[in-house]
């Protein structure tokens, strides 16, 4: 029997969301999340998708590992478990991979050793990757790992667009220049908007918006990214659900000389209580709409920072691209959220730029243009698949190794 199914995990900081896939023809048989790692409140939600049947449970879930062997027991119960011969690979999303990694990997103890010093720069995310790739391993040690980097789309950046104005001998000591993330969902939605233009990738420019609860834009050129607004981490950039992307760096030095604040603190701050969080106390877009509607002047006024700062990087974008096809929205907020689509396009008319408002409010999974008739530049939603991404990068290099 040929082996031709990926099992896709993707470990956040305090979640796992998997795929099964069968890549014959892509379909999924399996999807699931694991949320709230760490807590008495753990949450895993289970679908398998050739009987239809889902099943979830709440309780403590302490770590990564855990979360995973638990994952690995309802797949088990469907009978799609990790032992199945028909398993050609297991896929992971790793955040970080610094300039070393420009493809995705066969995982060994080298790649391994390598993501592990990247840890520094990506405490939240790369110690949850490890985890996940080494319970994988200890799960089926004869199956081939294989590391999808979320930096990796973002290697094409010039030096330009990639340092740092600060001496080169400090940053390259310390790895300190700007990496991107979120490059898997990058580079998956800007080949599917020049699809959807009926077009190749290498014949357009498009600006990507990722609009999750990490948030980054980018610039593509000709299927190629040039600029990014993540940056050493992805706390750079736009306003996210809790992170407060681009501030001036001397706020920080505030923050610790004249506010008292510890350096841990000041990070948790900056990446978990600020964004829209920190502005209104709610993340969840959704929310934030509801309260707007109802009058909240501090909902109102945290939508319009988002909004302002996303106009900046269209703006930003144009300029480094000097001529632009399409604008995609996409991830939970780009994909769903027709009033951030509408607010972020409005007034660019002399950029060739409009929505239109009956097009922009359809709701639908597939990916469409919203753009107004006759507008110069398209605005596209195209819903990402990061984890169809990684099973077909995963099993296209394990097809090559074979
Ligand atoms: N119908 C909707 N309208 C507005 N925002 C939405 C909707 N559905 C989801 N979202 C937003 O999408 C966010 C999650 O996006 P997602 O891409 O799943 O994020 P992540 O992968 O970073 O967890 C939520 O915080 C919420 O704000
Ligand atoms: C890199 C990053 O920000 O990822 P996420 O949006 O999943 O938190
Ligand atoms: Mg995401």
């Amino acid at each position: 029997m040929t082996a031709t199914r990926v099992l896709v995990l993707n470990s956040g900081s305090s979640s796992v969301k998997y795929q099964l896939l069968d890549m014959r023809d892509a379909s999924r048989l399996a999807i699931g999340l694991v949320e709230r790692i760490g807590e008495q409140t753990s949450r895993l939600t289970h679908t398998c998708l050739t009987t239809g049947e889902s099943r979830g449970h709440t309780g403590p879930i302490a770590d990564h590992d855990a979360a995973l062997k638990a994952v690995a027991e309802e797949l088990a119960r469907d009978g799609l478990g990790l032992d199945s011969p028909e398993l050609a690979a297991i896929g992971h999303r790793v955040v970080h991979g610094g300039m070393f990694f420009t493809e995705p990997t066969v995982v060994d103890d080298e790649v391994l050793a390598e993501i592990e010093r990247l840890i520094p720069v990506a405490p939240l995310h790369n110690p949850a990757n490890l985890t996940g790739i080494r319970t994988a391993q200890a799960l089926r040690p004869d199956l081939p790992q294989v590391a999808v980097f979320d930096t990796a789309f973002h290697t094409t950046m010039p030096e330009s667009a990639a340092r740092y104005a600060i001496d080169p001998k400090i940053a390259d000591r310390h790895r300190i220049r700007r990496y991107g993330f979120h490059g898997t969902s990058h580079a998956y939605v800007s080949r599917e908007t020049a699809r959807l233009l009926g077009k190749d990738p290498s014949e357009v420019n498009v600006i990507v918006l990722h609009l999750g609860n990490g948030a980054s834009a980018s610039a593509v050129a000709r299927g190629r990214c040039v600029d990014t607004s993540m940056g050493m981490t992805p706390l750079e950039g736009l306003v996210m659900g809790t992170r407060s992307g681009d501030l001036d760096p001397a706020v920080i030095f505030h923050l610790a000389r004249v506010g008292g604040m510890s350096m841990d603190e000041i990070d948790t701050l900056l990446n978990k209580r600020s964004g829209l969080f920190g502005l209104c106390g709610d993340n969840d877009m959704r929310e934030i709409r509801r309260r707007i509607d109802e009058g909240d002047e501090e909902a109102a006024l945290a939508f319009d920072i988002y909004i302002h700062r996303l106009k900046k990087y269209i703006g930003a974008y144009f300029a480094v691209l000097g001529q632009v096809d399409a604008v995609a929205f996409t991830a939970g907020v780009g994909e769903n959220a027709a009033p951030v689509r509408e607010a972020a396009i409005a007034g660019l008319e002399s950029l060739g730029l409009a929505v239109d408002p009956e097009l922009n409010a359809v709701r639908s999974d597939r990916a469409r243009i919203v753009s107004a008739r006759g507008a110069r530049v398209a605005v596209a939603v195209v819903p990402t698949d990061e984890e169809l991404e990684i099973a077909t990068q995963t099993y296209a290099l394990v097809g090559k190794n074979n």
